[in-house]
């Protein structure tokens, strides 16, 4: 109190000995503080040579993402082509200059080959990561901790350890169709059901739980999911981090933090009373820590294995189920809920897809299993071709070891942002021609061969991949089978055509994903 009312004093006292034009200069002086240390970064490379859209203040690059007057996928493909045949420059993200790069072979340096000089993701700026409502886990750990933590994770995430992973999720799917059937006039509303279908994919893979999702249409896991994303603390954490800071602004919503922490807490109580290792992916994280992953399953061997024990605690493995509902949720549904999407408006690819389908569903009927799925090439290619189209729009790394640009002096400093722009990318015509025109043969097996690496992304590259990849296929692919095994999917009077984007989410269609569901 004494030094606050001292200062207040001292404000007070000057009110008498400041003239108003003496005020003016003092109010200029803050002013232009201010406005240098909003704009110091800017042109800092441009100096160098590289390229650079010319930023605004405070926003620098960014003002169509916070003002949402574009959606984000229409914002990543415009900014990749401003940047031209350049092969890379300067993004000003806020009011920090990020290294955007449009080149696949940099890309493939950047995100596999100098990965050591780039290993943190870069969605939560460094100052605030450790805030308590931002410490989730594997995305947002950096650097040592990174490594040690992907490694004794990794384990958990593997198809060959989830047992069964196919039946988990063919109850789920089954559980869809019924809802399905159930919809008035067979109009379907695949943004939602493709929602429940996540969470309770979530509850069998992960917990070995029935969530009741899509039994009850709905329920509160839904609705903390729904409400974790608020696209202005993205924007602001990401691009205005100092403000974020001082605001306390975590970025994801702080109840639906709380309620899946707590919800995951509860459930490991409960797995730590019974002492017991159910086949699920809880049930590996525990093995993990308590050192009983079995010969067979377990690719941490000797050291590791301690090594990965002793970063597995009962606070990180409730984080990190957490990260299911964090990273496997949206996800999931909006890319999945696209596919359903683009089949439904492009009739000669659902005829190839519904053959496909029957002469596998002539075989295995409604138990397919994730060895089956493997042979369904054509709904592979259905899968990929919707996930160019539709992938998140971009990721990022944080330069962790100062790195030189290849061919050049200009030299970027640790903490610099690197912005992969994968829907640029994903939507170039040099590599994928006719972009707009959605093509499963892209995915063809002689034209994969053609196919530049690091110009298709939809699960980023390298060791930071994504961890969730191969169940978030298996989801995808046993959902598109019983679909279509039992409807033929149409657009009816509330379809969205053509795509228009919403502008407050990453990758879903303004108005969502109605569709007309014709029985088979
Ligand atoms: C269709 C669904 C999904 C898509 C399109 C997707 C996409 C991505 C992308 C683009 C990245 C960044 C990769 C990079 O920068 O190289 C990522 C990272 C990540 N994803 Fe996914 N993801 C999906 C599903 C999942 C699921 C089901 C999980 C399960 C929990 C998951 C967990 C994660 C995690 C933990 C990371 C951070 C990895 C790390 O920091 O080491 N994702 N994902």
């Amino acid at each position: 109190m004494g030094v606050f009312n001292g200062i207040l004093d001292g404000i007070v006292s000057c009110f008498g000995v400041l003239t108003p034009l003496q005020w003016l200069g003092l109010l200029g002086l803050v002013m232009l503080y201010i406005y240098w240390s909003l704009t110091k970064n800017y042109g800092v490379f441009e100096k160098q040579g590289l390229f650079s859209i010319t930023p605004k203040l405070l926003f620098g690059n960014t003002k169509d993402l916070v003002m949402e007057t574009k959606s984000m996928i229409q914002f990543y493909r415009d900014i990749y082509k401003q940047f031209g045949d350049r092969k890379y420059g300067i993004f000003n993200d806020g009011t920090a200059p990020t290294l955007l790069i449009k080149d696949p072979d940099l890309i493939k340096q950047v995100l596999v080959t100098d990965f050591d000089h780039f290993v943190d993701l870069n969605f939560i700026p460094k100052d605030l990561a450790h805030l308590p409502l931002n410490e989730l886990g594997l995305t947002n750990a950096v650097g040592d901790e990174w490594r040690s933590l992907r490694t004794s994770i990794t384990p958990a995430f593997s198809l060959k350890n989830i047992k069964n992973i196919g039946t988990k999720i063919n109850a789920p799917a089954l559980d869809v169709i019924d809802a399905m059937k159930k919809c008035p006039k067979g109009l379907v509303d695949m943004e939602k059901l493709t929602g429940h279908y996540a969470i309770d994919c979530i509850g069998r893979i992960v917990f070995s739980m029935d969530f009741q999702t899509i039994k009850s249409d709905g329920n509160e896991i839904v609705t903390n999911g729904n409400n974790f994303f608020e696209t202005w603390r993205f924007f602001m954490t990401m691009s205005i981090p100092k403000l974020a800071k001082l605001f306390n602004i975590s970025l994801f919503k702080p109840q639906s933090v709380r309620y899946f922490l707590a919800m995951t807490e509860n459930i490991l109580k409960g797995r730590n009373g019974s002492k017991t290792y159910p086949n699920d992916v809880l049930g590996l994280m525990m093995k993990i820590r308590d050192q009983k992953l079995a010969p067979e399953d377990d690719d941490l061997k000797g050291q590791k294995q301690a090594l990965a024990a002793k970063f597995m605690t009962d606070t990180m493995i409730s984080r990190t189920l957490m990260q299911f509902f964090l990273d496997g949720y949206d996800t999931v549904s909006a890319l999945l809920s696209m596919v359903f999407y683009f089949v439904a408006i492009d009739p000669e690819v659902q005829d190839r897809l519904l053959i496909e389908i029957d002469d596998m569903a002539s075989k295995v009927g409604a138990n397919i299993t994730g060895d089956d799925v493997k042979d369904l090439k054509y709904l592979d290619q259905v899968f990929h071709e919707s996930s160019r189209l539709a992938a998140f729009s971009f990721t990022v790394r944080r330069c962790t070891k100062s790195w030189k640009i290849p061919g050049t002096d200009v030299v970027i400093p640790e903490d610099m942002g690197v912005l992969i722009p994968i829907q640029g990318l994903h939507t170039d015509p040099q590599y994928f021609p006719d972009p707009e025109k959605f093509d499963p043969d892209r995915f063809s097996p002689e034209y994969k061969l053609t196919m530049k690496t690091g110009t298709f992304l939809p699960f980023g590259m390298g060791p930071r991949a994504c961890i969730g990849m191969q169940i978030a296929l298996m989801e995808a692919k046993i959902l598109m089978y019983q679909v279509f095994r039992n409807f033929r999917l149409e657009p009816c009077d509330q379809t969205v055509i053509p795509i228009k984007w919403r502008k407050d989410h990453f990758n879903r269609l303004d108005g969502g994903v109605k569709l007309k569901a014709v029985p088979r």
